[in-house]
């Protein structure tokens, strides 16, 4: 296995233990900064752990408006029984009492109130509860999962008994539901990023009901009647499409990384090369050992004590937790956004055994991205779609910020460095019309007057006092985690950095040549379009199987190609005594920016090459370049069903 830099060590191993149980939840739920205790009885504390016993009216109110704040991101989970105030633990009574005004507080809050382990530990019990806001008309929590693994794993097989809750069959039944293209349908292989939903609702059932006809399921009713949906990024296992598998690694912003493993097979193939990935990327990883049912005991042993080898192995550093019970799930669920627990579930997609733990480990897992109402919008396209009677739509992730219907923003950059305005004529999130998306989300927009052919994966959309700049150049730090040979300037491999994958040359770096192993500071450049980057950005470098990560350390902002044009034309007006004039239609303001030029075309026209380099003899090769990466169409799916 290459070498692999996993995030630092964090967090001591997180075993399913009375101790680590209940670190990540419960204690200080009711404890808030902007709490004023002053107005309490001198013992009354939120974090107590027998606030919940028999609170007085105020005091019930100050516990109110602490969950209200705690259900802002939708759910939250809670443990009663654990607090100030001395061992764990609540005699019965007093934990009945505890759990009665929680399930009172929590119906005050609209919210399902669910009880996932009840424990005994030295002074009682202590009780584990998901605390869940009940479904809303256009709202749910979005959880992204990304699932990787070896071919003939049981990637699409697991996706297809989860989301249309039959069993397989062992010969495949279960993923035809799932498969987009016709080959896939015949050869049985994933050849593209696919997108299957799970909806929960807010007592953690799952939603998702296939059509007695086709077993076909209705996306808009799930997103409808879902309090939480996880959205399965299903990537193909064979080497073959592994360019398709890191793009949905880093453009589809998955929360988390779901390994397939099959028992029989054990660790083969592409499975390492994509754990690798998901490290690099600092997505925490869970494994499913899938086939347990026709798999002999001693293979299935060889295969876990080879997978908690792997993942216990410096390049990991890991620490593997088999999940066997619902305890687990809960100690393993709230710990795993460490990064640092790897839980490994073992199932079969035949007989369905542990099937529930996996679905319940889902239900608790809660996304990574934060959202922050106050930052600007920023929207990354993944992938473009032609729509018979819509026009052009773009699907991507929402990074930043609120964007609502009819917002105008800017979409770029083109191959010219250019961002033109554009308005938001609808937004689906998984195919469910809403107003508004959020940072965290995934929507699909429909464009008002632009052609699909005129926007590209890896494009954005931004809130227009961004006043985005697009770069040919960047720089990054970055580690080599495998090159056989040696990589010095001009070497070019292809960048992937969100939904950005495009091959760049090494222009300059800091040592003379790198080895596998080997950090240094890199300068990078684009050889087909500028792209809008930001510093911090994770990026993957590869060719084959050259492999580079790394963090975007500093942006050389590119002045659009119109400039010397542009300052020419200025002077020539000058000259003849003209006043600057109105600016053209489509100019975007930007704020005196010395390095912007604003669109010389109409709002939201397509950049066409002048009567006078039409024929190309005058034409430098750096436009030619610009113009043909311009004019070539989008080559991504053309139907909307798997847009997001
Ligand atoms: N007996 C048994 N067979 C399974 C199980 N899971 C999957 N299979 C079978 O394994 C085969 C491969 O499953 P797929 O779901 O196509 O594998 P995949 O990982 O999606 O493969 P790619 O799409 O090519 O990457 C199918 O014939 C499934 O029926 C399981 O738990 N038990």
């Amino acid at each position: 296995m290459a070498a692999i830099v996993g995030s630092p060590p964090e967090t001591p191993a997180a075993t399913p233990s009375e101790e680590t149980a209940p670190t990540a939840f419960g204690a200080n739920l009711f404890a808030s900064d902007d709490m004023d205790m002053g107005q309490f009885d001198e013992d009354f504390n939120l974090s107590k752990k027998t606030a919940l016993v028999s609170p007085s009216e105020e005091e019930y109110e100050a516990l109110l408006s602490a969950l209200a704040k705690r259900l802002e991101d939708g759910e939250t989970l809670y443990a009663v029984g654990i607090g100030d105030g001395g061992a764990k633990g609540l005699a019965e009574p007093e934990l009945e009492a505890s759990i009665a005004t929680l399930q009172s507080l929590a119906v005050s809050c609209n919210a399902d109130c669910n009880l996932l382990a009840k424990r005994p530990v030295s002074r009682g019990y202590i009780a584990e509860f998901l605390v869940r806001k009940k479904a809303e008309s256009e709202d749910f929590i979005e959880v992204r999962v990304a699932v990787v693994g070896n071919v003939d794993a049981g990637k699409s097989t697991l996706l297809g008994v989860l989301t249309h809750g039959e069993l397989d069959n062992g010969r495949g039944i279960a993923r035809m539901k799932l498969f987009r293209h016709k080959h896939e349908i015949e050869s049985g292989r994933t050849s593209s990023v696919g997108n299957d939903i799970l909806g929960f609702d807010s007592s953690g059932s799952v939603v998702n009901k296939p059509d007695s006809h086709g077993g076909n399921l209705d996306w808009k009713k799930i997103c409808e009647d879902s309090a939480k949906v996880i959205t399965f990024i299903d990537l193909a296992g064979h080497e073959r499409y592994l360019k398709t598998t890191v793009f949905g690694m880093t453009g589809h912003m998955p929360d988390f990384c779901m390994l397939i493993v099959g028992a029989n097979a054990g660790i083969v193939g592409m499975c390492k090369e994509h754990l690798g990935l998901a490290l690099a990327l600092n997505v925490p990883v869970f494994v499913v050992v899938t086939k347990i049912d026709m798999c002999p005991v001693n293979v299935l042993q060889d295969t876990l004590k080879l997978l908690q080898r792997i993942l216990k192995s410096p390049g990991c550093r890991k620490i593997p937790v088999m999940v066997q019970n619902t305890d687990d799930v809960v100690v393993m669920a709230t710990n795993f956004s460490s990064e640092r627990v790897c839980p490994i579930f073992q199932l079969s997609n035949v007989t369905g055994e542990n099937l529930p733990l996996l679905k319940m480990f889902l239900n608790l897992l809660s996304a990574r991205m934060s959202f922050d109402e106050g930052e600007l919008a920023e929207f990354q396209i993944d992938d473009t779609y032609s729509v018979p009677g819509v026009g052009t739509v773009v699907s991507g992730t929402t990074l930043k910020g609120v964007i609502k219907l009819n917002d105008t923003l800017l979409l770029g950059p083109d191959a010219l460095g250019h961002f033109q305005p554009i308005v938001i004529k609808s937004i689906h999130r998984k195919r469910m019309p809403v107003r508004c998306v959020r940072g965290g989300q995934t929507a699909s927009f429909s464009l008002k007057r632009i052609k699909r052919s005129h926007i590209r994966k890896g494009m954005v959309m931004v809130s227009q006092d961004i006043k985005p700049q697009a770069c040919w150049e960047f720089e990054a730090d970055i580690l080599i985690l495998h090159h056989p040979t040696t990589i010095s300037p001009r070497y070019q491999a292809m960048v992937h950095c969100g939904s950005i994958r495009q091959t760049a040359t090494i222009v300059s770096m800091s040592q003379d040549c790198l080895r596998t192993g080997d950090k240094a500071a890199v300068r990078f450049h684009f050889i087909k379009n500028p792209e809008f980057l930001r510093i911090d950005q994770r990026l993957v470098f590869r060719e084959g199987r050259t492999k580079a990560v790394g963090n975007i350390t500093k942006l050389h902002p590119h002045i659009p190609a119109g400039t010397a044009l542009q300052q020419h034309r200025a002077k020539m007006s000058k000259n003849r005594g003209e006043g600057p004039g109105p600016g053209p239609q489509g100019h975007v303001d930007h704020g005196g920016d010395p390095d912007h030029v604003p669109i010389l075309r109409p709002e939201n026209e397509p950049q066409k090459p002048s009567k006078r380099n039409r024929g190309g003899r005058h034409r430098s090769s750096k436009a030619k370049e610009n113009m043909a990466a311009h004019q070539k169409p989008s080559t991504s799916g053309t139907s909307l069903k798997s847009a997001a």
